[in-house]
């Protein structure tokens, strides 16, 4: 193949691949975060059919409130033990097994034996929810990138292992990174001007209030990622009014600043509408897992457990990207070479 056309074809299948995890993100991962209720709010939901539109005035630029705290909001969510559901349990050598995350920095003979797949599939079979809360697992508090096995002139060797602390590296972040307390983006967010601890009941339990006191001299010092991770759900979301509020205006900012978002139309590199309602009809995290993996079935939302409302579909059940719909002519590629 000559090599125009060979780069041709990697950019256009890496337009495809980012499009089908955008469909991904705003599709299924968002509405999980967000709800319902914020993700019509926000604008985000995906289109049945046509298409959306660039907004030249937004910037696509990463909030700094969002980078050091409001999405990390994913750490309070890590969990400590993974169980490992391989395919066949009665083979001795495939037996179902678990491991605690902080065994497991730099340690991937799981991965080199080709357990991956079970961790996933343990992920999606049986894991239990983890809630975003102030809570954080000590995996990654007292053992992030715990690491027993250290080498000196090419010999491993047991040394004093050295121990990072997520939710520490978070709050230092922010402060280094000069971003305001918690209560500048509660009032931000909610029009609420926060003067005392007393204003904060309306967004955070008395307990965490209490708690919160007992290491912040003045209400004003809460840190934004500490603060968040506080505050009670709001609008059906699984964050507090302010991290939704923060999450739910970068992520409109990132599909409607951002001229390359799959569904806008009219631009360079869009879609056509047969390609982009190809994308719409087909693009799954489930149809992802089951074309990466050697998975029977899968549950139509890998994010929740399998239920009655959430049935295992056979892998074979879920329609591929139809290919042909790229399929480009020697014509084609004519015209292509022209524009440029
Ligand atoms: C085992 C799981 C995870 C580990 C060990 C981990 C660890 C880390 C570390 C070490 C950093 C760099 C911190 C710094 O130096 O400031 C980081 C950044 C970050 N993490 Fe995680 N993380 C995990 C999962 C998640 C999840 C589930 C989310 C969100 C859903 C998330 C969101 C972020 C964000 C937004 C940043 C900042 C990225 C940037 O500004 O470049 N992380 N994480």
């Amino acid at each position: 193949m000559p090599m125009a056309v060979t780069s041709r074809v990697i950019s256009v299948s890496k337009r495809l691949l980012i499009a089908e995890t955008t469909k991904i993100h705003y599709g299924e991962y968002m509405p999980s975060i967000l709800g319902e209720k914020l993700m019509e709010y926000f604008g985000l939901n995906l289109k049945h059919d046509g298409y959306t539109q660039y907004n030249p005035h937004i910037d696509p630029s990463t909030l700094q409130s969002v980078a050091v705290a409001a999405l990390r909001m994913g750490h309070s969510q890590i969990f400590s033990q993974f169980n490992v559901l391989n395919k066949n349990p009665h083979n001795y050598h495939q037996q179902s097994y678990s491991f605690l995350l902080r065994n497991k920095f730099f340690e991937m003979s799981d991965i080199w034996l080709g357990n991956s797949q079970g961790v996933l599939r343990g992920l999606i079979e049986g894991q239990s929810e983890n809630s975003v809360d102030p809570f954080i697992v000590t995996d990654v508090k007292d053992f992030l990138f715990f690491n027993p096995r250290t080498t000196t002139n090419g010999k491993m060797v047991i040394t004093q292992p050295s121990v990072i602390d997520l939710s520490a590296i978070n709050i230092n972040r922010g402060r280094e990174h000069g971003v305001a307390g918690y209560i500048y983006y509660l009032e931000y967010c909610t029009g609420v001007a926060i003067k005392s601890w007393s204003d904060l009941t309306q967004f955070i339990s008395d307990s965490r209030i209490q708690r919160l006191k007992s290491v912040y001299n003045d209400v004003g010092d809460i840190d934004l990622f500490v603060g968040g991770l506080s505050e009670n759900k709001a609008f059906g979301s699984i964050l507090g009014p302010t991290f939704a509020c923060l999450n739910g205006i970068q992520f409109h900012h990132w599909k409607y600043g951002d001229r390359f978002y799959f569904e806008h139309g009219h631009e360079a590199g869009s879609f056509n509408s047969k390609q982009l309602n190809n994308i719409r009809q087909t693009s799954s995290l489930a149809n992802l897992m089951c074309k990466t993996n050697d998975f029977d079935s899968v549950q139509v939302n890998p994010q929740f457990f399998p239920s009655e409302h959430n049935p295992k579909v056979p892998c074979h059940a879920l329609a591929e990207i139809d290919y042909e719909l790229w399929r480009e002519t020697s014509h084609s590629y004519q015209d292509y070479k022209k524009k440029k």
